[in-house]
């Protein structure tokens, strides 16, 4: 008989073999951004005391680094910033510097571990927000803005904003420039608009290999075309060993790339570890949502609530059996439990469960008629059964609780 794998997981046996891409040799290590992209979705702030907490959260499920806020944002932020800074956590505290020295004093004065300094690369960014700087000028400029980081004992990492629309010829140009001058001590490879195909990480990667193979790569990717967890994942195969994500997929627009679906894709799918304490992922959306004010789907990836509910029959007299039948991992990996629904779509093995699930005994040839009437009840609500009105249909029918 088939027996499921031990460490409760069940991916395609059709995906590559999890060597593949050295998945064994490596560690993934998120550097958490719900704190400054998170914060950058419209209409969401984030307090001081808010910040700390999920830092906090962050911290205990074992994210490497957290980019706490803008440094130049707001007194509020800084005040945030600091705290997290002087909380003692395991994690290393990095802000986002905007391309003058002015922001990396205030990051330095912090006492921040280091700094992401963002410096649009692309022509469309560079005419319209640094004021249509040449390649010279922002080659010399980025050299010096990540020596003065680095002569303040930053660590710094470095985001050629736009990286997905920039000149090929002069990115390569600038990560050769950064790789030799030893003052960065990582690049950060930014999908802005979520504009890139998978392919196109993959090319962007390899090329900046090429151009400085011992600098440490960070991919981070926005959701515009619903791509940020294929793209991040597109990053890590091609050699970036840093995850810039946020809980919940909360950023700009359409946000980034979700922490919970890369790290479980990562994990499950293709056999890299993050060191990431997965059953905390549910608890730390579910806070990250309350704080934020922006809702979690019912069918989101991972920590939905829906993630591991089944209501149709011809799947739960699957899943009562052997939950692989419908599900990809158990879900008290992820902090998630799994839970039966009834309604519209249900059949008479589900009825049966209930019955069992409630200590409830109900004759078997009464079992199709409370069906048909939790369909009516079901259409009508427009949702599946409450165990409360079940209780009320049992009584109706003449249950009584098993001995
Ligand atoms: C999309 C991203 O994720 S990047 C991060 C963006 N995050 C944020 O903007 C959040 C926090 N921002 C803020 O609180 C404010 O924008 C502040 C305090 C930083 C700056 O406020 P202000 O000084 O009033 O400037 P404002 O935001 O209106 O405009 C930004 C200016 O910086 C320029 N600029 C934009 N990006 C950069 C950069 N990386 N480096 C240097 N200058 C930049 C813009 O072109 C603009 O210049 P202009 O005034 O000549 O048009
Ligand atoms: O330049 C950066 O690293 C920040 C920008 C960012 O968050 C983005 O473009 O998505």
């Amino acid at each position: 008989m088939i027996q499921p794998p031990a460490n409760g997981m069940w991916p395609s046996p059709f995906n590559p073999a999890s060597d593949t891409w050295g998945a064994s040799e490596r560690t993934i290590r998120i550097a958490d951004c719900t704190l400054r992209d998170g914060e950058q979705q419209a209409g969401v702030v984030m307090d001081r005391d808010a910040k700390l907490e999920i830092a906090g959260m962050l911290d205990e499920l074992g994210v490497y680094d957290i980019e706490a806020g803008t440094v130049a944002s707001s007194e509020e932020d800084r005040a945030a910033i600091s705290a997290i800074v002087n909380a003692g956590f395991k994690a290393k505290t990095s802000v986002l510097c905007r391309g003058l020295t002015k922001d990396i004093d205030l990051a330095h004065e912090l006492g921040a571990w280091g700094v992401r300094l963002s410096f649009p690369i692309s022509e469309v960014e560079r005419t319209y927000k640094l004021k249509g700087i040449s390649n010279a000028d922002y080659l010399e400029k980025a050299l010096g803005l990540t020596r003065y980081a680095k002569d303040k004992g930053l660590a710094v990492i470095f985001s050629p904003y736009d990286t997905t629309r920039a000149d090929p010829a002069f990115l390569e140009e600038l990560v050769g420039a950064l790789s030799e001058s030893g003052t960065v001590d990582r690049l950060r490879i930014v999908d802005t608009t979520g504009c890139a195909l998978p392919e196109a990480i993959t090319d962007i990667v390899t090329r900046i290999r090429k151009a400085g193979p011992d600098l440490p790569l960070e991919i981070h990717c926005h959701n515009d075309f619903g791509l940020a967890c294929a793209n991040t994942l597109a990053g890590v195969r091609a050699g970036a060993d840093y995850v810039s994500s946020t809980i919940n997929g909360l950023g700009e627009r359409c946000g980034n790339a979700a922490t919970e679906d890369v790290v479980m894709a990562l994990e499950v799918l293709e056999g890299y570890r993050t060191g990431l304490k997965l059953d905390m992922l549910r608890a730390i959306s579910r806070r990250v949502s309350e704080l934020s004010g922006i809702p979690v789907p019912v069918n989101k990836a991972v920590v939905g609530d829906n993630a591991f509910r089944h209501e149709a029959g011809m799947v739960v007299a699957g899943v009562l059996k052997e939950p692989f039948t419908a599900e990809a991992y158990k879900p008290e990996i992820v902090g998630q439990t799994r839970e039966i629904l009834l309604g519209k779509k249900s059949g008479l093995v589900s009825v049966a469960h209930k019955l069992e699930v409630l200590g409830m005994q109900l004759p078997e040839d009464k079992h199709q008629a409370l069906l048909d009437e939790v369909k009516v009840i079901a259409t009508q609500k427009h949702r599946a059964v409450t165990n409360n009105e079940l209780k009320d249909l049992l009584a109706q029918f003449g249950a009584v609780a098993a001995e």
